[in-house]
């Protein structure tokens, strides 16, 4: 009798491509628009469960990332976390080459979720699928409740940005050059906008996501 071959379970993909230090095939990055900056899309049709790639970066003790100076833009890739009963810090400023820190916010219908995992005994970020996605998709998770200044916008065209809430003041970023910021290619980040994501930490607060993810 043949026998079945067995298929790699999501938590085993994910320590693969963990040890490897490389994403998983089925994703590329794509400029969207000068807003919104980069997002990551499925170039193949990725199942439900799935492990999708790893938020990279260098771990850092909270005590170590509070001494860092980081701009607006550099903490927006800062992804706080509780491990072990300590506050951790994924810093995923430096741009790599990676996909998992270029994976856009979507509050309403994320279709992947981030979960941490231990491997080699150290804490790993890792997106994971919460439904089918198709070829073409935007890859996006839940960022967390914070009072994000996008999530009061709603784009009008592929350029334009309306803005529906005027709470916060938001700089037109349609004009401004965006391959010319900080070096790296990522959308400029208001000083008001970083207040109002300030809660208890100096820079955008993940944890909220880590209690919505059970990151426990
Ligand atoms: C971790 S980075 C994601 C990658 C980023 N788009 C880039 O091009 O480098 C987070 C930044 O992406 C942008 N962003 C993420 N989700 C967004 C959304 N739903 N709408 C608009 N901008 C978003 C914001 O500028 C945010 O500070």
């Amino acid at each position: 009798m043949l026998k079945r071959k067995r298929r790699t379970s999501p938590l085993d993909d994910a320590r693969t491509c963990i040890l490897s230090a490389k994403d998983k095939p089925g994703c590329v990055e794509k400029f969207i628009d000068c807003y919104k900056g980069r997002g990551v899309y499925a170039s193949e049709p990725i199942e439900a469960g799935a492990f999708i790639l790893e938020y990279r970066g260098e771990l850092l003790s909270m005590e170590k990332c509070h001494s860092r100076h980081y701009s607006d833009i550099e903490s927006t890739f800062l992804f706080d976390f509780e491990w072990q009963k300590r506050h951790w810090c994924i810093d995923a400023s430096k741009e790599d080459g990676s996909l998992g820190r270029l994976v856009n916010d979507n509050h309403k219908s994320p279709n992947c979720v981030m979960k941490k995992i231990t491997v080699n005994n150290r804490p790993h970020l890792c997106l994971f699928a919460v439904k089918q996605i198709e070829t073409g998709d935007e890859i996006e998770y839940n960022y967390g409740d914070s009072k994000w200044p996008w999530r009061g916008k709603v784009a009008v065209g592929p350029d334009i940005v309306a803005a529906v809430q005027t709470t916060t003041p938001y700089p037109d970023q349609t004009s401004q050059d965006y391959s010319k910021r900080d070096g790296v290619k990522q959308v400029a980040v208001s000083p008001d906008r970083v207040a109002a994501v300030q809660t208890t930490t100096p820079y955008p607060d993940h944890s909220t996501l880590n209690s919505l993810v059970s990151m426990k």
